[in-house]
């Protein structure tokens, strides 16, 4: 049999490389863009056996999973199809991934909208929020507490290098809410005039500590500082169940061509550049995490992980 690497088409390859240049980028975004390229490799495969068609799925599943570490929904995502992808023909097989894929991206819309609804409760009309980066998980509650009338303002920081904030503010405006962008060195000090900090999570780990893009921490210390809450927006497929083992999240190192270009580093001596894109927020320094299953505080968060995961997990993609 040849090699399954060499029957990965062009689209799961181009998909791939969208992820690593952040072109699709959010952890949802991503998580649903694995699953779609899962099943286009399905449905282009001419695997007659369903045993070559799920080894062809497994090598499109490393291709993808090999692009950005960080954000969990993307294994999560392809561990629910992998694990899905039964039958005892080829054409049985194709049409599971089909479903499951189907089900998975039903799934991971309807829990943006119910996390919307939990998150928006927290909201009051004519409340300010501060957000970091661009969450899907985080405009879901904005959204919804717009939906059901709620006047709200944002302050928005613009999230260096690479400036996700100024997605957040298109959005926002166009649900009608008030934006304010800032640099993100002037959090601190609009703290007191926000009611809230709301922000994303790319992973949660079993001890409640959010991973998320690089700043969150800082603007988190600073906000418990000030006594303004700090709520995380994060659906449950951003749960890292190897987490529950005691494995760590691996923080994604960046191109320093994201941070400062060439001439102007040649400019100041060629200095050491350092571009992570995540950092980790530990559990104590966030007020709640609000997920489509309600709220936990995240010291509580791990309850939930052992419901869904049980203790272990497998990866369906090593072969
Ligand atoms: O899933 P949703 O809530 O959309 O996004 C979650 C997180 O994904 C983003 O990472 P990146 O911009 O892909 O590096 C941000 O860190 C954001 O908070």
């Amino acid at each position: 049999m040849d090699d399954p690497e060499s029957r990965v088409t062009e689209e799961v390859r181009q998909t791939a490389d969208a992820i690593g240049r952040m072109e699709i980028r959010g952890a949802a975004t991503i998580a649903d863009a694995a699953a779609r390229a899962l099943r286009d490799q399905a449905e282009a495969s001419a695997a007659e056996t369903p045993d070559a068609l799920r080894a062809e799925l497994r090598a499109a599943a490393r291709v993808l999973h090999d692009t950005r570490p960080t954000a969990v929904s993307l294994p999560n995502a392809l561990r629910y199809v992998l694990l899905n992808a039964d039958g005892t023909t080829a054409e049985d097989v194709r049409a599971a991934v089909a479903t499951s894929v189907a089900e998975f991206r039903d799934r991971l819309e309807n829990a943006q909208s119910d996390l919307g609804r939990v998150g928006a409760n927290r909201l009051r009309d004519g409340d300010t929020v501060m957000t970091h980066c661009h969450s899907t998980d985080v405009l879901a509650c904005v959204e919804a507490a717009v939906e059901q009338g709620k006047e709200l303002s944002a302050i928005v920081k613009e999230t260096r290098p690479r400036m996700q904030g100024h997605i957040t503010a298109r959005e926002l405006d166009e649900m009608g809410v008030d934006v304010t962008l800032i640099v993100d060195s002037a959090a601190r000090r609009y703290l007191n005039d926000v009611n809230h900090v709301l922000v994303g999570a790319d992973s949660i780990a079993a001890d409640g500590s959010v991973i998320n893009k690089i700043g969150t921490s800082g603007l988190a210390v600073n906000a418990r500082d000030r006594g303004t809450p700090i709520v995380c927006a994060a659906q449950t497929i951003k749960l890292h169940p190897d987490t529950l083992t005691g494995h760590t999240v691996d923080i994604e190192m960046r191109d320093e061509s994201e941070v400062i270009d060439d001439e102007t580093a040649a400019d100041i001596g060629d200095p050491t550049v350092l571009n992570p894109a995540f950092d980790v927020t530990p559990p104590r320094y966030v007020d709640a995490i609000v997920t489509e299953r309600g709220q936990y505080p995240p010291e509580s968060i791990v309850t939930l992980m052992r419901e869904l995961f049980g203790e272990a997990t497998v990866e369906p993609w090593v072969e």
